[in-house]
């Protein structure tokens, strides 16, 4: 897949057939676009790039996936071209047709795929109307994918969210069709966790939305190799400490993991988090927590990750 910044480079490039969009988790709706987009031809993917860590500032503006994870997912559906473009204010202030040309510009598209909700240009004023009324003038022809539903719940990026934000991990990650990772590189903690008996990783990931508070079953990617792990999101009750932290202890692993890139992959959530009378109580319930993540079957392949 070649990929272009769309800021830098002035490309004038061939496409069969491209969709755009901010596509944040590339959940299996935007799936269905790409993989439609890939059946035409020569398939290019048109992303806005994600906000980064230092806009973030509220939880709506996390991300479901970063631009790279987007990059690492799109290679593997077979699209051809990747390109990608800042939402900035010039380019959202584009009319409609102003957008279709700069489009039509740099890809020469002949197909259009998009969602029967796509609105694009200046206020949203473009819209699926606007896109079959200029397919003579640009030249192009449109497909619209219905709305896919699970559960008869409609997918999209925002109900993901709020699955994750309600620690709904399962049903995020059956619109996903995939389970919800996170990356990231592995920080200090207290150093308690090794006198604990269960050293954890503690992980600094702050472009991500994070699952709710909890304690979750979770695969870990590290060097190549797949992990099972407890993962506790949020604060250290039992410590009165009140920083939200994401920290893992990885079954049947032994190594420094310090400074080194993680990939925390949520399937389930096992419990809330409780403030302990006692360091033993908490030790306890990492075992049982232990036990139980034993007991889960290490089902997936390295591939059926995508973002790795
Ligand atoms: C699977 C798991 C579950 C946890 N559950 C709780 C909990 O319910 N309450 C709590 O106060 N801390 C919980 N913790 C966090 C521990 O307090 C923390 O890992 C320990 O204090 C070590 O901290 P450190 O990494 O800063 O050394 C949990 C940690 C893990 C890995
Ligand atoms: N099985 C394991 N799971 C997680 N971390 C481990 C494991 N074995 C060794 N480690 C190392 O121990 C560190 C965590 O130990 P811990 O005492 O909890 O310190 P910290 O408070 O800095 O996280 C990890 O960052 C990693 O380098």
């Amino acid at each position: 897949m070649q990929i272009i910044d769309l800021d830098k480079d002035n490309v004038k490039i061939n496409i069969d057939a491209i969709t755009l969009g901010n596509f944040d988790g590339l959940h299996l709706a935007h799936q269905k676009l790409i993989n439609k987009c890939v059946s035409l031809g020569k398939s290019g993917v048109i992303i806005f790039k994600s906000h980064t860590s230092e806009v973030l500032k509220y939880d709506k503006f996390k991300n479901i996936l970063t631009t790279d994870d987007k990059i690492n997912i799109l290679k593997r559906m077979n699209v051809d071209y990747c390109l990608i473009k800042s939402f900035d204010k010039a380019f959202l202030s584009l009319k409609p047709e102003e957008f279709l040309n700069y489009v039509k510009e740099h890809t020469n598209f002949k197909n259009l795929v998009v969602g029967k909700d796509f609105k694009f240009g200046i206020n949203a004023s473009g819209n699926v109307s606007t896109l079959e009324d200029f397919q003579k003038v640009f030249n192009y022809k449109l497909y619209t994918i219905d709305d896919q539903f699970i559960k008869s719940v409609p997918i999209r990026s925002t109900t993901i969210r709020k699955f994750l934000m309600s620690g709904d991990v399962e049903n995020a990650n059956s619109m996903l069709y995939r389970p919800f990772s996170i990356k990231g590189v592995v920080v200090d903690g207290k150093h308690r966790g090794r006198n604990l008996g269960y050293p954890t990783a503690n992980l600094e990931c702050k472009q991500y939305i994070i699952p709710a508070a909890g304690v979750y079953y979770t695969n870990v990617i590290y060097d190549n190799k797949i992990y099972k792990g407890i993962t506790s999101v949020g604060e250290n009750l039992t410590y009165d400490e009140h920083d939200v932290k994401i920290e893992t202890h990885i079954l049947d692993f032994k190594g420094d993991l310090y400074g080194k890139i993680l990939t925390l992959v949520f399937i389930n959530k096992i419990r809330d988090n409780v403030k302990f009378n006692s360091e033993i109580e908490l030790i306890n319930k990492l075992k049982s927590d232990y036990n139980f993540a034993k007991n889960q079957d290490l089902d997936l392949h390295l591939q059926d990750y995508m973002i790795i």
